[in-house]
């Protein structure tokens, strides 16, 4: 039987600037998006009607975890995943009568400021597009319907480093960027998006101008230190712990920068290379091995 593999990298805003608030309660961003190699991963079979199964470290998080004791997979009863979601807009969309059986593996920790809901979207957009054979260029408002499942659900269908305006719906193609070693720390909360923006109590600030369509990493770093996230600031006064999780990373003489993505908790640190940033990971892991620490490559 086919079985389409699908990657949902792991979203990390490396800036993020809230520039203003619409009408309808949503906050207008200029963002520097990247991408992960790390991610979940989604394993999509022909079906007549859909179904999603979760797997992997953070799959009980999400699904509830009444099946645990008895399998190493949840069945997931909750229509609101955004990969059924997902799937049924697009079902929808396309107008076809065909479903998936669908395994999600949940990789990335819930709730955390790298889309790991938007980027399983994203990818069960992309995958069903292949298992059903439709190119994605012949279809229009694909961003749209995208939009329609979550703000950062367009950017994460481009999987590349993007700018990302309006609410999330403006995209420009984002800077050539050397290839950046992080590890990526996230201590255990999960955060609520809606409440870091409330938070903000509506102070916003001015977009910061772009980089160069090639960057290297000096002007990266200088550009990182001057436009920094907003939402850092009302993260870390609901969740002190945040500014431990960026003290970590900072805390070695290797360390470039480190910062929070997205509405946290989530926060990366990048390092002059792969070797100092796998011995920074290990060091973190050392100290505190309750939290989710992964070396990664953005790109
Ligand atoms: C903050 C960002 C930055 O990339 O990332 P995360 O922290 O979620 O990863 C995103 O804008 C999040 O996108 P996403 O998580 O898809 O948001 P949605 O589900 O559409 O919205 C959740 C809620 O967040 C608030 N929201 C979201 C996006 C936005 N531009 N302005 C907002 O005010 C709204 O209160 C909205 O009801
Ligand atoms: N497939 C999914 N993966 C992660 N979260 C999901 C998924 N489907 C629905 N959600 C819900 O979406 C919300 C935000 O999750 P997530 O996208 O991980 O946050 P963030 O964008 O901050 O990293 C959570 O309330 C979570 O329960």
């Amino acid at each position: 039987m086919k079985q389409i593999i699908e990657f949902a990298p792991a979203k990390i805003n490396l800036s993020l600037q809230v520039t203003g608030q619409r009408g309808d309660g949503y906050h207008l961003l200029k963002s520097l998006v990247v991408f992960a190699n790390i991610g979940d991963q989604l394993f999509i079979e022909p079906s007549s009607d859909f179904s999603l199964q979760v797997t992997g470290p953070f799959g009980s998080d999400l699904a509830g975890a009444s099946d645990h004791e008895a399998r190493n997979y949840w069945i997931s009863r909750d229509d609101d995943n955004l990969v059924i979601k997902a799937a049924r807009k697009l079902q929808k969309f396309l107008g076809v009568d065909k479903g998936a059986t669908i395994t999600l593996e949940k990789n990335l920790p819930i709730s955390s400021g790298i889309g790991g809901g938007s980027a399983d979207a994203a990818a069960t957009i992309r995958g069903l597009l292949r298992l059903w054979n439709v190119d994605p260029e012949a279809i229009d408002n694909l961003d749209n319907l995208a939009l329609e499942i979550g703000a950062d659900v367009p950017v994460c269908l481009r999987e590349r480093s993007s700018w990302m305006e309006g609410v999330g719906d403006v995209l420009k193609t984002g800077p050539r960027l050397p290839d950046l070693f992080c590890v990526l720390v996230n201590p255990g909360c999960p955060v609520s998006t809606p409440q870091i923006f409330r938070e903000l109590k509506g102070q916003f600030s001015q977009a910061v101008p772009e980089l160069p369509k090639t960057c290297y990493l000096p002007e990266l770093i200088d550009y990182l230190n001057f436009s920094g996230n907003d939402l850092a600031a009302p993260a870390q006064r609901l969740e002190p712990i945040i500014s431990d999780s960026i003290r970590s990373l900072k805390d070695r003489p290797d360390c470039l920068f480190a910062g929070m993505s997205g509405s946290g908790a989530t926060c990366y640190g990048l390092y002059e290379g792969q070797v100092a940033a796998r011995m920074a990971a290990a060091e973190i892991r050392n100290t505190r091995k309750e939290w989710w620490v992964q070396p990664a490559v953005l790109s």
